[in-house]
């Protein structure tokens, strides 16, 4: 386990790479109109569905992995007609968590995912939330990063400077990137110490099991229902001793990340799953769907003990 000062260190190197933000232009009206959810709303024994129809959405019990039992919150899905409506209704949902998180405890912990999410947090760069938004209580990490240089096309950092937050007037030493000069073990090591410092400062609430409980987590999902660097078949998904892992033969490139474990994600007191796209609807039909498959998907089992909302376009959702 690397030192805390250590730690502090490489999050310093991190935190100096961002520039002093600089503020997105007004969106032209059309993207303030209010996001088109479809027509269908629903109520599945305590799983809420807004916007689908709901041919085959059925609630289906989630089993806990082993030794992270948690009993399942709220869950809800939301069916938008567009991925432009999808990004709107995000950008609200994040800022009023922010704004109840600022108000009730000083501050707001966000973690990222890597890929297509973060383009679908655009409209947060915009009116009225570039404004309303105070930015100066946001804590950033990421679910998980890929074990390159933070400079490099791969890195989950470098997708979200340039694509959301060099936009925002967040404190860069509010962002906690991975230390890019450790191996995969030692960034991994390095990371849940970071989070460690950061619980115990508070910045970063605590469960009642004493992990760290992040005030927004935001997933996205690959097409083989994997979240964060938790693979189908891999035996990282039942780690449940370390808070942040490593992983060397990631089947998505490159092979080399770090990751949260289950437990650490199932602790968030909310969960945005925002999903976007043809490619995808097969698997969300098996994560929401009537699905007989016997195999529990890593998407399966974010079973958060705060509330999980899904976001789904039309694409994403046309097989349910
Ligand atoms: O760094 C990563 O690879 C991720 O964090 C990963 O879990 C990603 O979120 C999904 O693969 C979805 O990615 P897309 O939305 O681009 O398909």
């Amino acid at each position: 386990m690397a030192s805390l000062s250590s730690s502090l260190r490489s999050f310093s190197a991190g935190r100096r790479r961002l520039l002093p933000a600089s503020r997105a232009s007004p969106p032209p009206l059309s993207s303030r109109s209010p996001p088109r959810r479809l027509a269908f709303s629903a109520d599945f024994g305590g799983l809420s569905l807004t916007g689908a129809r709901s041919r085959n959405l059925v609630p289906r019990a989630k089993s806990s992995m082993a030794g992270a039992a948690t009993e399942s919150g709220k869950k809800k899905v939301e069916v938008f007609e567009t991925e432009e409506d999808l990004a709107v209704s995000l950008a609200k949902y994040a800022a009023d968590l922010s704004a109840k998180f600022v108000e009730e405890r000083g501050a707001f912990s966000v973690v990222l995912s890597g890929g297509s999410l973060i383009k679908s947090l655009r409209k947060l760069a915009e009116a009225p939330y570039i404004d309303s938004v105070d930015w100066s209580r946001w804590h950033v990490l990421w679910v998980d990063e890929r074990v390159v240089p933070k400079d490099h096309d791969d890195s989950n950092y470098k997708l979200a400077y340039n694509g959301f937050l060099s936009k925002l007037p967040i404190l860069p030493g509010n962002v906690y990137a991975i230390n890019d000069a450790l191996s995969a073990e030692g960034a991994a090591d390095d990371y849940e110490t970071c989070i460690k410092h950061l619980v115990k400062n508070s910045t970063v609430a605590s469960s009642e099991s004493g992990l760290p409980k992040f005030d927004l987590m935001l997933l996205g999902m690959g097409p083989d229902g994997h979240v964060a660097s938790l693979f189908p078949g891999h035996p990282l998904v039942r780690e449940n001793k370390k808070w942040i892992t490593f992983i060397k033969d990631s089947p998505k490139p490159p092979p080399e990340r770090i990751t949260f474990t289950f437990p650490v994600i199932n602790a968030s007191a909310h969960i945005a799953l925002v999903v976007a796209g043809a490619g995808k609807a097969g698997v969300v039909h098996a994560a929401l769907g009537n699905s007989q498959s016997p195999d529990q998907l890593p998407v399966e089992m974010v079973s958060p003990e705060g509330e999980l909302t899904w976001f789904l376009d039309k694409d994403a959702a046309s097989k349910l």
